[in-house]
């Protein structure tokens, strides 16, 4: 069970008889079979808080059937209300849980897509009987509409949005760090991340989902391996640099990347509507000249100290869209959608926490969606940014070299390099968020503790 939701005891999946709970009220309250319209009477003092008196049945008044274990349950016509505790009742409405039934008949088993169609259920749908059963809700709807549905109490709790239970998704594994990092940052071995129990790629993608960033040990100082190894997550994403890219100073393609230039810390594919989730660098090789060493900074610690000390600068940042563009290689012409483009800052609309970081610079695009008082203020908020970004104790320095390559989530961290002279041969691959996350989130599948199952249930958290 997740953390944050109620503690209901664990029995409540295999219904022991045996086990009162202090402070808890499990009863059940079971609608007569024969009528479709009575309803359920619960003992006053078990009433949901802002359940009205339930009108009485035609017939005898129902004494709720005192089990062991099992949530009270009470309908009135339009939601069914689930009591957990005596101080934590669910309410859901019909329609929704006519509309969430997840039996193989309303909900395809294998592809997990609803079947039932939504838009014939009737607006004012009631259960002909509720009943909590040791399996979960048991719903019974009307003759008209004959179907039964059976709802897990962990899946009510953890969907439950009258009131919401569980904690919001939450960037709390999220673990920022400054310039201290270099004492001992994140790392893999290669034969970790390649192994075939898929144990070291676990490891490896948890270490980016909490640090944003890791380094990958042994790695055969190939473009062939290191493609193989970024193939581990999922597909590369190709773009106008290509698929696989293995690139040097040579300008082939209109980017300074391509130079010997010192590039400031940014994160790449601001001109994107839709920026790539990981970026791999594997230094192949270094001849002939020096610097060349590598950037990185944390985008969400920078950040956090921004909000902090500077509130104001943090704001503009988080409602000022930036434009941008790649428009160095004469068959292609990229700038994100719509073209004012997106805030440095981006947000959660629904926790409000700090998601994603974009800031490049150099591919900014001309600022004309400000109005005169905003060009001052913007100007001063990413001076601000930009000394925050740049100070001593943001900035990671690392030599990469031949065998060790770098992940970094763009979403979060930015990265860059210092002027070099000589030959730099430089290769990687950009993976998109959706494939990272979703690498992510079956790998968690696979390796959390409570899944007995080898198969995705239906009644996966994750859909
Ligand atoms: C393909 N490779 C990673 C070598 C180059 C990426 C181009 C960098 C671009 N200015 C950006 O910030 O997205
Ligand atoms: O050459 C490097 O070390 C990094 C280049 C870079 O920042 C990029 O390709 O986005």
């Amino acid at each position: 069970m997740r953390a944050g939701y109620v503690s209901l005891p664990k029995s409540i999946g295999s219904a022991t008889r045996s086990t009162p709970f202090s402070r808890t009220l499990f009863r059940t309250s079971v609608l007569p079979q024969a009528s479709a319209t009575k309803l359920a009477r619960l003992p006053t003092s078990a009433a949901p808080p802002e359940s009205k008196a339930l009108p009485r049945s035609t017939s005898q008044s129902l004494a709720p059937v005192v089990s062991d274990d099992l949530p009270v349950i009470s309908t009135d016509g339009r939601k069914v209300a689930i009591g957990w505790d005596t101080r934590t009742w669910s309410r859901f409405h019909n329609v929704w849980l006519r509309d969430h039934c997840r039996c193989p008949q309303c909900f395809h088993p294998i592809t997990k897509q609803r079947l039932v169609n939504t838009f014939e259920i009737p607006s004012d749908i009631a259960p002909s009987e509720v009943e909590s059963t040791a399996e979960g809700l048991k719903v019974s709807w009307p003759s008209s509409q004959p179907h039964t549905s059976l709802y897990p109490w962990s899946w009510l709790q953890h969907n439950s949005y009258d009131p919401a239970l569980r904690q919001r998704e939450t960037q709390l594994d999220k673990i920022l760090w400054s310039s201290k990092i270099q004492a001992s940052p994140p790392t893999v071995t290669y034969e970790e991340a390649m192994a075939e129990d898929d144990r070291g790629l676990h490891k490896w993608l948890s270490h980016v989902d909490h640090f944003g960033m890791c380094f990958i040990s042994g790695v055969p100082a190939t473009p062939e391996a290191t493609e193989e190894l970024s193939q581990r997550i999922g597909f590369i994403r190709e773009t106008q640099y290509g698929k696989f890219w293995d690139f040097t100073s040579d300008l082939a393609k209109g980017d300074t990347a391509y130079t010997t230039l010192a590039l400031g810390a940014h994160t790449d594919n601001t001109y994107f509507t839709d920026p790539c989730g990981l970026q791999l660098f594997h230094l192949l090789s270094h001849t002939e000249g020096s610097g060349g060493s590598t950037l990185l900074v944390d985008g969400f610690y920078v950040a956090s100290i921004l909000k902090e000390l500077h509130p104001d600068a943090y704001n503009v940042l988080a409602r000022t869209p930036v434009p941008a563009h790649a428009a160095g290689e004469t068959s292609a012409l990229y700038q994100p959608f719509p073209s004012s483009g997106y805030p440095v800052l981006s947000h959660d609309p629904v926790t409000g926490e700090l998601i994603q970081v974009r800031w490049n610079n150099d591919d900014r695009s001309v600022m004309n969606n400000l109005n005169s008082h905003q060009v001052e203020e913007w100007y001063n908020a990413i001076r601000i940014w930009h000394k925050l970004l740049t100070s001593a104790d943001s900035e990671y320095w690392v030599q990469l070299g031949p065998g060790t390559a770098v992940i970094v989530d763009n979403h979060r961290i930015l990265h860059g390099r210092s002027a070099f002279t000589g030959k730099r041969r430089m290769c990687g691959a950009y993976i998109g968020v959706d494939e990272y996350r979703s690498k992510l989130a079956v790998l968690r599948e696979k390796f959390s503790s409570d899944n007995e199952v080898a198969d995705r249930s239906v009644w996966s958290p994750a859909l």
